[in-house]
């Protein structure tokens, strides 16, 4: 087997190529490209390893032909097009916590030179001017410090700023009161963050919600004298009104780390009073880096040498102890997905899952995951586990998943069932001892059939003399007959036979196949 090979787009901690090595992955490095130079390369790679550098925008996904995971070693993913790399079945994953220290560090570290406005005092007192009138800062014990977003990295400044003395305020809508009290902070409102906080920091990611958040109208309305922070992204400040904002006096003083348009080379902000920045740096420790491409090259390789999925943000988690124990799993549910979806015709609108006996203990969500997959190809070739609960989604297909504690006939079992205008059809299957998935049940007639390659599926009468004329028919076409499983629902009454054959049956055949007596219907397969 070849091995899946990975490019690491962006600077990053050596560790990262070594554990990609370690995992058995090839590795390029090759930092600074242009897009129309990544555009050209991508498309031999399977991995993608970035920081915020590099855009992953649907034009290099387009390209990225053989791509199947986005590793970002840190958090922030709005560098990447998430749901048209869903769209194509590319699993993007980020690194949640490897440097949320580091860059909490880096607000507290803000808010400290706001205070004691250190970084003019330092320029000025190299110039010679030993400016000590000059610069009267503030202490922080006592003061008010506004949470805008307390997850992660602002949990991380509430316990560093409490531990300054500080008060400590939030508005975050997703922080619960119970989670508010454990970290001994008070859950407020946006307007009693800027109306009662000395110094603010912004922790939240940038989505619509929190895209401008500091509009000139909030900063304009804000406690006067107030110190503004944000270490977490460019466009949730107003920048030219907290320019205005500084010069007027009304903001005593803000520390960026982010700027709306990146790499910052020009800003209103850069001539204002009272205001620090810094290049992006947040993330920029020697342990954080550490962390995060180590991390993130475990993850990435984890995924495409195993099939362990961590911390991504499009596809449910699977861990690398799950992964094999789930493997003929999601083989056989994504058999029964491709086989109802081959056998149900017309507007399919609902499908469910039921899990029971062994299966009904596993994650249900990769298995999920799998059936859409199989059952979505009638739509779509290039449909994986990844993108396929996307495109069901997006064609309103109902998803249920149910999961039975009661003990059936079989040890474990799958069942996926669509609704046609016919009614419910069912197909079920099992795992053999070795782990090998089996069909045991079609539209309610028990069979037990491997299903793969070429099939034929016929609905017969259940008579005397049928098998021999199927058999005669496929060898005066030349066709080998591998596998001969049949089933019915009665003696007499309605039989299924699934064939597998050694080649795929033509048009032709299956049209002599549709006038062998008994026959009611021919349906050609392909797993
Ligand atoms: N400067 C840097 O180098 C650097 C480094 C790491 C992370 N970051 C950025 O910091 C930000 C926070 O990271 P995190 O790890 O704490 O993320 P997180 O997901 O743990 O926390 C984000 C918090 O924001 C809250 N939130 C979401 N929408 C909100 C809204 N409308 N109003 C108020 N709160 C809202 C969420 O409920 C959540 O608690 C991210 O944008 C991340 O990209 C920047
Ligand atoms: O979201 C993040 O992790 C930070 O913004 C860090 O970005 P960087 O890896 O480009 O320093």
């Amino acid at each position: 087997m070849t091995k899946p090979k990975a490019l690491i787009s962006d600077k990053m901690d050596p560790n990262a190529a070594r554990i990609f090595e370690e995992r058995g992955c090839d590795v390029d490095v090759i930092t600074g490209e242009t897009p129309e130079e990544l555009k050209a390369r991508i498309g031999e790679y399977h991995g993608l390893a970035i920081r915020s550098s590099t855009k992953v925008t649907p034009e290099i996904l387009d390209a990225a032909t053989n791509l199947k995971v986005i590793g970002r070693a840190g958090i922030g993913v709005d560098n990447v097009d998430i749901p048209y790399a869903s769209g194509k079945g590319v699993v993007v994953m980020n690194t949640p916590f490897g440097n949320s220290i580091t860059t909490a560090e880096h607000a507290i570290a803000m808010i400290m030179a706001l205070a004691r406005q250190i970084p003019d005092a330092n320029v000025r007192t190299k110039a010679g001017e030993w400016p000590k009138k000059d610069f009267m800062g503030v202490e922080v014990t006592g003061k008010t410090l506004g949470l805008i977003g307390a997850g992660n990295i602002g949990s991380i400044v509430a316990s560093r700023a409490l531990g300054l003395k500080m008060k400590v305020i939030a508005y975050d809508p997703f922080l619960t009161e119970d989670r508010a009290v454990e970290l001994g902070i008070e859950k407020v409102d946006l307007d009693a963050v800027l109306s009662r906080a000395d110094f603010v920091t912004l922790h939240t990611p940038l989505t619509d919600q929190t895209r401008n958040i500091l509009s000139r109208e909030r900063l304009e309305n804000a406690k006067p004298g107030i110190r503004i922070v944000n270490c977490a992204r460019g466009g949730l400040i107003d920048e030219a009104a907290l320019a205005d904002l500084l010069t007027s006096g009304h903001v005593a003083g803000a520390a960026l780390d982010v700027f709306q348009t990146e790499p910052a080379k020009e800003s209103p902000l850069f001539d204002a009073p009272n205001f620090i920045c810094t290049p992006h740096l947040g993330a920029s420790t020697t342990e954080a880096q550490v962390n995060v491409a180590l991390q993130v090259a475990e993850q990435m390789a984890d995924y495409l040498v195993n099939g362990g999925v961590t911390n991504a943000l499009n596809m449910p988690s699977l861990s690398a102890e799950e992964a094999p124990k789930l493997k003929p799993y999601m083989a056989l549910a994504e058999k029964l997905g491709s086989l109802v979806g081959q056998l149900a015709h017309g507007n399919l609108t609902k499908i469910s899952i039921e899990r029971e006996g062994a299966a009904s203990e596993l994650n249900g969500k990769p298995i999920t995951g799998a059936v859409l997959a199989g059952f979505m190809r009638r739509y779509s070739d290039t449909v994986n586990m990844v993108n396929a609960p996307y495109l069901a989604k997006e064609r309103g297909l109902d998803v249920s998943e149910v999961r039975h504690d009661r003990d059936g006939a079989y040890n474990t079992l799958i069942r996926v069932t669509v609704e046609t205008s016919a009614g419910p059809r069912s197909v079920a299957g099992t795992l053999f001892g070795s782990g090998a998935p089996r069909l045991v049940e079609i539209f309610g007639i028990g069979i037990e059939a491997e299903l793969d390659g070429h099939m034929l599926y016929v609905v017969n009468d259940d008579k005397p003399g049928f098998i021999g004329r199927i058999g005669t028919l496929m060898g005066e076409n030349g066709i080998n007959i591998g596998t001969f499983n049949l089933g019915r629902r009665d003696a007499g009454g309605e039989a299924v036979l699934l064939l597998s054959l050694d080649e795929k049956a033509s048009d032709d055949v299956i049209a002599q196949a549709e006038k062998v007596e008994g026959v009611k219907m021919v349906t050609a397969l392909e797993f």
